[in-house]
């Protein structure tokens, strides 16, 4: 859908009117923000994020390297200014103002390595990104009628590096500790396993990939991954071993990718396509736009497990509007509950549990410390 309105927009003989139409007055201002951007993902990342009309303000923010990535990425003639910031002086700059800020920071995974071994390394990356996003990020509250009320809350953080089981916990501890944790607000994105899931179920199934619909649920590693093959569309009479192959194989979609990269890192081009997903689902959200439905790993009550991913629709009202938030009109968020599961996908859940319960409390325990 994203891509079908940047390819419209920059087709059309009259784009740069509809950009400033678009800058001026149907389209409010939004700015994103890219926290590792000059890496594998944030590279193509940035370049997806500049086509997309929903953004005015792009921040490409690296610990090197990152004046080169904007310089070229701002050459691109589309709405949004880019600006590049290198280095930890300039990380309030980068996120100040941001809207969506999306975490592609950290190391990748080589042959043999789980996600989990990446933890060492990342989550003390993300932890010093989230203290300066709860820094920097506005958020503004009143007391009415001795409530506190949010009038501005943090930006949506879209959490990309890994292991996500446990650095989306470690998000959470970190804002929770600077009073800036809004659940609401915090996303670990899981979609390039709903990507994968439609690619190879379209595949399998042979219907055309762009009308496949699968959700993807529990967290984002190993058989923590649970596609819900059940409940695809269009429906197709797979067998129960041609279910098992497509489930394994969405499971182990990553290390697919690390394998065949042979040491030169994990998923960048899918996974930045997906997370250009992600974040327009957020910034179409945060417009007020109904019905969008996105896969991702939130706190949540579906299970017995704090976190989990699972079908959000977002309806966030615009900043402006958050009062009709809290009374429940307007800009409405629920996770939506898992629906009929097969027996198959009942036991993949079951058995997922343990080793998801054990990220979370690492990833907690970590950000306690
Ligand atoms: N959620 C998913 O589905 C998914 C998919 C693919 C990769 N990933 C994860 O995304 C992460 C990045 O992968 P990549 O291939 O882009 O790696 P990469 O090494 O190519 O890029 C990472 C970038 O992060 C930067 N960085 C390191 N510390 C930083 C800090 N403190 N602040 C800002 N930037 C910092 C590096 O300079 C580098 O440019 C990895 O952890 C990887 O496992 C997640
Ligand atoms: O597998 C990885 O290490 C990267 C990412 O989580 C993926 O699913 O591709």
């Amino acid at each position: 859908m994203m891509l079908r309105s940047i390819k419209s927009l920059a087709t059309s003989p009259s784009s740069h009117i509809l950009r400033r139409g678009y800058a001026s007055e149907a389209v409010p201002d939004r700015k994103v923000a890219v926290l590792g951007a000059a890496g594998g993902i944030g590279q193509p990342l940035a370049l997806l994020m500049k086509l997309n009309p929903l953004v005015s303000s792009l921040a490409l923010y690296d610990i090197a390297n990152t004046p080169g990535v904007a310089a070229d990425v701002g050459h691109i003639n589309t709405r949004s200014e880019v600006s590049g910031y290198s280095g930890e002086a300039e990380l309030g700059k980068a996120l100040e103002g941001a809207d969506v800020v999306i975490i592609p920071a950290g190391v990748p995974r080589k042959p043999g390595m789980t996600r989990d071994d990446l933890f060492n390394i990342n989550a003390g990356i993300v932890k010093g990104l989230c203290q300066a996003i709860a820094k920097y990020c506005p958020h503004v509250s009143i007391e009415i009628l001795l409530k506190q009320v949010c009038l501005y809350a943090t930006a949506l953080v879209n959490m990309i590096s890994n292991p996500v089981n446990s650095t989306v916990p470690i998000a959470a501890e970190v804002l929770k500790k600077a009073g800036k944790y809004d659940e609401k607000r915090l996303f670990g994105v899981t979609t390039l396993d709903v990507v994968r899931a439609k690619t190879f179920y379209a595949g399998k199934a042979k219907v055309p990939v762009a009308e496949v619909n699968v959700p993807v649920v529990g967290g984002h590693a190993g058989i923590t991954i649970l596609p819900l093959f059940s409940q695809a569309t269009p429906k197709a009479n797979l067998s129960d071993a041609e279910i098992t192959a497509l489930t394994k194989r969405t499971q182990d979609g990553g290390t697919e990718v690390v394998e065949a990269k042979a040491g030169k890192g994990s998923a960048t081009l899918s996974m930045a396509y997906a997370g250009a997903i992600f974040a327009d689902a957020c910034l179409k959200g945060l417009n007020g736009a109904p019905d969008v439905v996105e896969c991702s790993y939130v706190q949540s009550t579906i299970t017995e497990l704090p976190f989990f991913a699972s079908k959000v629709p977002r309806c966030f009202a615009p900043l402006s509007d958050v009062a009709l938030v809290r009374l429940g009109k307007n800009g409405v968020e629920e996770v939506l509950g898992l629906g009929p599961l097969s027996d198959y996908e009942k036991e993949g859940l079951e058995k997922l549990k343990p080793e998801l319960q054990s990220s979370i409390e690492k990833g907690i325990k970590f950000a306690n410390q």
